[in-house]
């Protein structure tokens, strides 16, 4: 049963907890603090009591409550006080609650666990009508001066940035602007699940991949549940730290103070729809502070941002790679997945340059299905497809991997071959030829091909080299075809 609530006057408390152990340990510790203190175990109970808005001091412990069921009860209970004060005592875990809380009246907050000293301390401050040195906010004007600030640069780092790293740096080195920020890290969700350090800023000497002993995998990490930074990314919480030995490992503890660290905050990067966040910001202060409601709006705000600044450094990456693949695409020929006539005239261009500037032979052979027209008309178009596939199947076969084999057209092939002089490349010539020769394509009589050959002159053009090659072959042609003829000089 709750205890009666005292008159005005008074120091009256009610205390929310739905623990019975957590009120008995509640009263135990701060009891005798207040004249009149009622305990209760939910925001409803708390709701029916009369003249809530009355009590001198609400405290709402925040252990054992869940954040998703319990949220709409307790907002309405701290606005059912109103403007009355309330003291939060938030788990370090669980910091999302805070800015929700604290748009619906005054809420001041200390970060659990708490030891009993502590607690008593901050009851008796907030009794006193006093604030502990930690809840002691920055004069107003600065504080909003310093989150237009931070919002401008963090801004600049989204505008100036293309690609993911870019960005990630950029965003850290803006939130190491804000005071009392000594290192800031971004911590980035890959597509495949593997949460990442992408980028950190600040202190020289502080290496967060050193301090968490990995970079990579971090939600495999043995310390995903103590340090903010990926805690926030792997619960999609806000993780505020603000005793480095409430996380409960001493070694992150010690690694962390011994460059200057007192306290950790970590605001998860909310993704587009719904699912795991797409990573999270995280702020490493020299010293323990508490944040007003304007700051942890801010903060969401920059972590909304980064958001935005993730998706668009995605489709940057998305547009480049699709770029890439369309490039690739359009020089290759859609039948053979050879190359194309007009990368084939690009690529011979590039030999040339090359084998002018080394003085290295390079040879041009030119090739064509013989009595192709005869297959098509005999077997049908999809056949003579299929042989022009298995033809250039066998080509690329053969060739070297420095050569190109290009589809010029139709049942035309060239190969560009380069540091080939005019005897190696009647060689390789008569090599395609045996090989098309003894290659059985099935359902069709045995298929050849003629094949021309020239070396590139001193200061020959490729269309030059070109006119010379297919006249060659057909010379090979009208020899009587399935063989091999040498350009003219
Ligand atoms: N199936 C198929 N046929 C093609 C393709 N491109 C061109 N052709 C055919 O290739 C044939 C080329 O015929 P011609 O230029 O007369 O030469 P040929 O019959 O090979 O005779 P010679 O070259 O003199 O030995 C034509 O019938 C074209 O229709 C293609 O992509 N697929």
């Amino acid at each position: 049963m709750p205890q009666q609530v005292a008159p005005e006057g008074l120091r009256t408390g009610l205390f929310v907890n739905p623990a019975a152990g957590r009120r008995a340990d509640f009263e135990a510790v701060c009891g005798g603090q207040f004249a009149h203190l009622a305990l209760v175990d939910s925001a409803d109970a708390a709701l029916a009591l009369p003249g809530i808005e009355a009590v001198d001091l609400l405290v709402i412990d925040l252990d054992h409550f869940d954040p998703e069921l319990d949220h709409a009860g307790l907002a309405r209970l701290v606005t059912a006080r109103a403007g009355a004060p309330t003291f939060v005592v938030c788990p370090f875990a669980n910091a999302r609650w805070l800015p929700a809380l604290m748009a619906c009246g005054p809420v001041e907050y200390a970060i659990a666990p708490l030891d009993d000293a502590d607690l008593a301390d901050a009851i008796e401050a907030r009794l006193a009508g006093g604030r502990t040195p930690q809840a002691e906010p920055s004069p107003r004007e600065r504080e909003l001066d310093a989150l237009a600030a931070l919002r401008t640069r963090v801004r600049q780092a989204l505008g100036e940035s293309e690609d993911l790293t870019a960005l990630a740096e950029r965003l850290c080195q803006a939130l190491c602007g804000w005071p009392g920020v000594l290192h800031a890290a971004l911590f980035y969700l890959q597509p495949g699940g593997d949460l990442q350090l992408q980028a950190q800023a600040g202190e020289r000497n502080l290496n967060l991949a050193k301090v968490l002993g990995r970079a990579e995998r971090l939600l495999q990490s043995p310390l995903r549940h103590a340090f903010p930074g990926l805690l926030a990314a792997a619960a999609n919480t806000i993780a505020l730290l603000d005793d480095l030995d409430k996380a409960g490992e001493p070694q992150l503890a010690d690694a962390l103070r011994g460059h200057g660290v007192g306290m950790v905050l970590a605001l998860p990067i909310p993704s587009d729809g719904p699912g795991s966040p797409r990573g999270s910001l995280c702020l490493l202060f020299r010293a323990a502070r508490s944040f007003s409601r304007d700051e942890l709006d801010a903060l969401a705000e920059i972590s909304d941002l980064a958001a935005v600044g993730l998706r668009m450094a995605d489709l940057n990456r998305e547009s480049e790679e699709m770029l890439v693949r369309v490039t690739h695409l359009s020089t290759l020929d859609a039948l053979t997945g050879i190359a194309n006539r007009r990368h084939g005239e690009t690529l011979l261009e590039q030999e040339i340059r090359r084998a002018r500037r080394y003085k290295l032979p390079l040879a041009l052979i030119a090739f064509d299905i013989d009595r192709f027209k005869g297959v098509n008309d005999r077997y049908g178009h999809p056949v003579g497809d299929m042989v022009l596939r298995a033809v250039a199947d066998a080509a690329q076969k053969l060739v070297r991997a420095s050569d190109v084999l290009v589809r010029a057209g139709g049942e035309e092939f060239q190969v560009i071959a380069p540091h080939t002089s005019a005897i190696d490349g009647l060689k390789m010539a008569e090599k395609l030829r045996t090989a098309i020769e003894g290659t059985s394509m099935p359902g069709v009589d045995q298929v050849t091909i003629s094949l021309g050959v020239a070396q590139l002159g001193e200061h020959e053009s490729a269309d030059s080299l070109t006119v010379r090659v297919n006249a060659a072959l057909g010379r090979a042609k009208r020899a009587g075809r399935n063989c091999v003829e040498l350009a003219m000089g």
